[in-house]
């Protein structure tokens, strides 16, 4: 039984030999408070009546460890050498109380001293440990002593000389290897206090989870990194042996834990777990000097291992114009006067240029032993880092095919490990995290909507929709765990407000996966922030029109942002609502078709109006019962202006191929010009006095049997949208309530045109389009 120290003893130790370096008195006061730890550990293990003699040592050795920091006060200093011995008290105190403990308790148990049994180097600090030695020292020891039960401490050796020397921070579970190695051991089993290697640092993805069976080389590949269950070094000894070694949860003993062995069975899972590695700094050598002459990768690695810089990662193009190795970011300064230094004449010459540091990096790696013989693993990594914006600085894959590293901007590690880990383990849900301006009559809808859906998204398409942030005009309600979106509306009105400029900060700070602005406001101000977050990578929802029918050079900037930086810009709803109108048309003009012609009906508002008024109730009545229906804009003037319709001819357009701004619209209004003079009361009383002119209008399509409808039409680059009375044969007569239709003569349609119709307009309808655009943005 390999002991650890007693939880957070060796960083109490350190402290104390720091401070007695730095003549400061506090390490008495430090070393008092261990020692009445360490008396109360014993007395609550041993009874009473067998206490004293494990008393009586901890406190002799703890006089001990006061004589060495007592000497470090007064020399100042504190060496490497010293310092080993101060931290090595630490394993040495709780294994013996450990033993005593096991005698009390009947066992056949006994202490040994590791430090007769682990054989290193004197490289104090990190002591590299001599496996052959050790072999013999090890079973020297046990042939010569006798015990069923051994208790050693962990993490500490000794060199040839004596001196006491350290394995390393967590060094405990390598000198059980060491010992489990030696003895040919059935089985190693390190207890730790979480439940087995996970598929990502838990810390960092809520949703990881324990793997149950991993082979060496894989346990290896992750220990390195990220939540550090196991010393990386500990895994080699056992598995030159074949020694399955287990990692169970003392505070879980019930948990499967992770058992590492040769040939775990193979599962669905091809990625094992994605491992993590902060503070890393990224070494670019460079020049054309260097291309096509041996040796200059040999000098660079010469001059980082003389500074003993240890290398984390290699990578180098085939244009051998530079090499780009990761190191850690404490050792880049050293690097930099290293490698300048090594390569100082050819830096002179120009031939190649000072070493190029970068910091502020990280590595984030998929592990797996099973990834080699399968395609598409890295598409999938670097899709699913690219469409969160996530910039990958380097890569490296060797051809093993164990490990695929990404290095990455730090700031970015926690939503690219979150990333990949929904991409790859099908257990794990997505999440989705939206940013909503609006909360009117879409908005509203939208989010009672998500609100009914959350359990079903989660349950079927193990998508988890949160609203993280949702603002109107007035306020800006912020969770960082999603809105309860039964009372989102409290929630609002208790917020206080936000301004755009800071919602965009928010979203941009906040950094989080699959992050969606949705839109469902009608105010021009909020497109301002659709340039910034499509940059970042976030997507963008609207059924606010204003920006794809604004200069056709801001839609084209958009749009263009959209695809550099793979983030979607959708606004299916802005023609037709839920109506499959755009993505039809980009099938369309996907495929190499091209429209030639459209007609169409799509205000919801006008053709509501049309359908309902006769003559018994004043038109201005009837656009009122559209707009309490909710299909009319918030400023109803524009629909019955036609400038909604307008609007959507022009997206239209613009879809189907055409450079066209809306002043090309040809807009034929048909409500007199007096009804658009001041506010919308105004404007419904001056329709009121102007119902003769619309019963005019009425009466005049009635008498030839048609009926009216306000139709855009687009031909050969030209568009024009107005009045028109439609007989009964027509395509377009045939319109119930708020309906939309749309006829496309293309390439492919000449004579019969593909026609979609159906309700397009109204909340309910629009805020499932709304959502439909989220779910296409993130799937
Ligand atoms: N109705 C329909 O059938 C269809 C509508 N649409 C589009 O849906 C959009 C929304 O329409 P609708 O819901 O009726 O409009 P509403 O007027 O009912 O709601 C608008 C919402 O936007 C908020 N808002 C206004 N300015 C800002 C701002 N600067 N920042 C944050 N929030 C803001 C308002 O807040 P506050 O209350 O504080 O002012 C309100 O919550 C429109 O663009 C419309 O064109 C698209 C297709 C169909
Ligand atoms: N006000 C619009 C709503 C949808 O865009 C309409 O009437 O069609």
């Amino acid at each position: 039984m390999v002991v650890s120290a007693l939880g957070g003893t060796t960083d109490a130790l350190i402290a104390a030999g720091r401070s007695a370096a730095a003549s400061n008195e506090a390490y008495r006061e430090a070393l008092h408070g261990l020692e009445q730890r360490h008396l109360a550990a014993a007395q609550e293990l041993l009874p009473t009546a067998s206490q004293q003699a494990s008393l009586d040592l901890l406190r002799s050795q703890f006089a001990e460890l006061q004589r060495v920091c007592d000497g470090v006060f007064a020399l100042g200093e504190l060496s490497a050498r010293t310092l080993d011995k101060l931290m090595s008290y630490g394993e040495l105190l709780s294994s013996q109380l450990v033993a005593a403990a096991a005698k009390q308790q009947g066992l056949d148990a006994a202490w040994a001293d590791s430090r007769q049994l682990i054989r290193t180097n004197s490289r104090f600090g990190n002591a590299e440990v001599d496996m052959a030695a050790t072999d013999l020292q090890v079973k020297a020891y046990l042939n010569a002593h006798k015990a069923r039960l051994w208790v050693v401490p962990g993490f500490i050796g000794a060199d040839a000389q004596g001196n006491t020397t350290t394995l390393g921070r967590g060094g405990s579970d390598y000198t059980a290897a060491l010992l489990a190695a030696a003895l040919g051991a059935e089985v190693l089993e390190i207890w730790t206090d979480v439940s087995g290697m996970m598929t990502a640092d838990p810390r960092l993805v809520s949703s990881a989870r324990p793997i149950a069976r991993i082979s060496y080389q894989e346990a290896m590949e992750l220990s390195h990194f990220g939540a550090k269950v196991l010393y990386p070094p500990t895994i080699q000894p056992v598995m030159q042996r074949g020694i399955p070694l287990w990692i169970k949860n003392t505070f879980a003993p019930q948990d499967h834990g992770t058992l590492v062995e040769v040939a775990p069975p193979r599962t669905a899972a091809v990625v094992r777990g994605i491992s993590s590695i902060s503070s890393l700094a990224l070494l670019s050598l460079e020049g054309s000097g260097m291309v096509g002459i041996p040796g200059f990768s040999r000098r660079l690695f010469a001059a980082l291992a003389r500074e003993r810089i240890n290398v984390i990662l290699i990578t180098q193009s085939s244009s051998e114009h530079s090499i780009c190795v990761g190191v850690n970011e404490a050792d880049a300064a050293r690097s930099q006067d290293a490698v300048d230094e090594e390569f100082a004449t050819e830096i002179a010459a120009g031939r190649i240029e000072p070493l190029r540091v970068e910091t502020g990096l990280a590595i984030v790696a998929l592990v797996g032993e099973n990834m080699k013989s399968h395609p598409g693993i890295s598409g999938k990594l670097f899709g699913a880092l690219g469409h969160n914006g996530v910039n990958i600085r380097a890569i490296a894959q060797g051809s093993s095919e164990k490990n695929i590293s990404t290095v990455i901007q730090a700031a970015d590690v926690r939503k690219a490990i979150n990333v990949v880990h929904e991409a790859f383990f099908e257990a794990t849900y997505k999440q989705v995290n939206l940013f909503v301006l609006g909360a009117g009559n879409v908005g509203g809808k939208l989010l009672d909507l998500l609100a009914r859906q959350q359990a079903y998204l989660l349950d079927k398409l193990r998508v988890q929709v949160r609203v993280v942030a949702l603002a109107s005009s007035r306020h800006c309600a912020v969770s960082d765990e999603g809105l309860d979106l039964g009372s989102w509306a409290a929630a609002l009105d208790a917020a206080p407000p936000l301004g755009l400029d800071e919602f965009t900060q928010l979203i941009i700070d906040k950094n989080l996966r699959n992050s969606v602005l949705v839109d469902v406001t009608a105010t021009p101000d909020t497109v301002r922030c659709y340039a910034p977050l499509l940059a970042k990578s976030v997507a963008v929802v609207a059924c606010n029109k204003v920006a794809a029918s604004s200069d056709y050079a801001f839609y084209a900037h958009l749009k263009s942002l959209a695809q550099e930086f793979n983030a979607p810009f959708l606004f299916e709803t802005n023609v037709g609502a839920a109506l499959p109108i755009l993505n039809t048309l980009q099938d369309l003009v996907r495929t190499g078709d091209r429209v030639q012609r459209f007609e169409a009906v799509l205000s919801g508002t006008l053709n509501f109006v049309f359908n309902h008024y006769d003559g018994s109730q004043p038109f201005a009545e009837v656009v009122r019962q559209a707009q309490a229906a909710g299909v009319t804009e918030p400023d109803p003037r524009l629909d019955l202006s036609g400038t909604d319709v307008a609007r959507k001819a022009l997206i239209l357009a613009r879809e189907a191929g055409e450079v066209m701004e809306m002043s090309d619209i040809e807009i034929q209004g048909f409500l007199p010009a007096s009804c658009f003079e001041g506010d919308v009361e105004a404007f419904y009383a001056q329709m009121l006095r102007e119902e003769a002119h619309f019963r005019a209008l009425y009466d005049q399509a009635a008498a030839q049997g048609k009926k009216l409808r306000f139709v855009a039409q687009y031909a050969e680059g030209r568009a024009k949208v107005g009045l028109q009375q439609l007989a009964p044969d027509h395509n377009l007569y045939d319109l119930r309530g708020k309906d939309n239709a749309i006829q496309f003569y293309t390439d492919c349609y000449v004579e019969q045109p593909l026609v979609i119709k159906g309700a397009g307009a109204g909340g309910e309808v629009t805020a499932a389009g709304v959502f439909a655009d989220i779910m296409r943005a993130v799937l």
